[in-house]
């Protein structure tokens, strides 16, 4: 039965002289994270404080993505592949948080997105640094991207050490050689800063995996693991799209691009092609 007072005591225990001791706010740094929300229109508008917590809690669980990318990077580069899967678990429930929450901003209308579009002047997203970080990490580079950040010599610098280091999909193939798959040379050393390119030569490594599931489990895991953070990646793409197609139509961005129909071209890139192409060309058991 609930106290009829409706009121939860404080217990006895409970630490209440907190002067000089470590606090909640303190160890979080809420007073550096809550005052970062400095809405620009004036008078201020109140669907500002909506986009703005928007953009800044996405860059938050990129944060976090990132961090556990580059854990699951150097577990496989070192043959932990159970850690690796760990960190990529986690990868994709952060995956689908940063997707859901696209119903939350798609709560602001055009009229209101309208009323202070106007001061974010030449910004956008196109300019996040984490969000290139995450390709780059998956294996989708293009050194072009990194113009955008000749004017911040530290982001450009960190950008361009993911430019030029082995991606997730380089680690998986290195993988897959030291443990006998016929992986072609090429891919195993390589210029790291160009994109991964379709290889022919990696559909029967897949087909082979896919084909004797048992011998080759941990693999055929490892692959289908790598395609649902591919999957979840496209969902948070064309979650972007259909949110900017309501609230912006078919206006430019203000980053200078087309706006719907360039975004809609990043629906086509892939991190990890043949892993896709593979499911094509599988026989099942009866036709082998
Ligand atoms: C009202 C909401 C939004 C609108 C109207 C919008 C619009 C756009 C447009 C038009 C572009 C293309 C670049 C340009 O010309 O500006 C773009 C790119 C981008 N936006 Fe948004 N966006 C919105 C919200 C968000 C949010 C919440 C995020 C989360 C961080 C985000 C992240 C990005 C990223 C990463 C790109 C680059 C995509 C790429 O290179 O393919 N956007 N956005
Ligand atoms: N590109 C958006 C503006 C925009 O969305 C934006 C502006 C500043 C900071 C983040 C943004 N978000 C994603 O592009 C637009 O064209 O309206």
């Amino acid at each position: 039965m609930p106290a009829d007072t409706n009121q939860r005591p404080l217990e006895h225990d409970i630490t209440t002289d907190l002067r000089d001791r470590l606090t909640y706010g303190g160890y979080l740094q809420l007073d550096t994270l809550l005052s970062a929300q400095l809405p620009l229109s004036d008078p201020p508008h109140h669907d500002e404080m909506l986009f703005i917590i928007q953009h800044q809690t996405s860059e938050l669980w990129m944060k976090l993505v990132i961090h556990e990318l580059r854990g699951a990077i150097a577990h496989l580069r070192a043959d932990h592949v159970d850690p690796c899967l760990k960190m990529l678990a986690r990868v994709k429930t952060i995956q689908k948080q940063l997707s859901e929450q696209w119903s939350v901003l798609e709560t602001l209308t055009p009229s209101e997105y309208l009323e202070f579009r106007h001061v974010l002047g030449p910004a956008s997203g196109f300019q996040s640094l984490q969000y290139r970080l995450v390709e780059f990490l998956l294996g989708n580079k293009n050194a072009d991207m990194l113009r955008v950040f000749d004017h911040d010599a530290a982001g450009h610098a960190e950008l361009r050490e993911a430019l030029e280091s082995p991606s997730l999909y380089d680690e998986l193939l290195r993988w897959l050689a030291r443990r006998g798959h016929a992986i072609p040379g090429e891919l195993l050393e390589r210029e790291w800063s160009q994109p991964h390119r379709r290889s022919e030569a990696l559909i029967p490594v897949y087909k082979r995996i896919y084909e004797n599931t048992e011998e080759f489990w941990e693999e055929y895991h490892l692959c289908e693991q790598l395609v649902d953070v591919e999957t979840n990646f496209q969902i948070w793409r064309f979650r972007h799209v259909k949110t900017v197609e309501r609230i912006i139509g078919y206006r430019k961005g203000t980053g200078g691009s087309s706006g719907v129909a360039f975004l809609r071209k990043a629906l086509d890139l892939t991190f990890f092609p043949e892993l896709f192409d593979v499911r094509g060309v599988l026989e099942s058991p009866s036709a082998r």
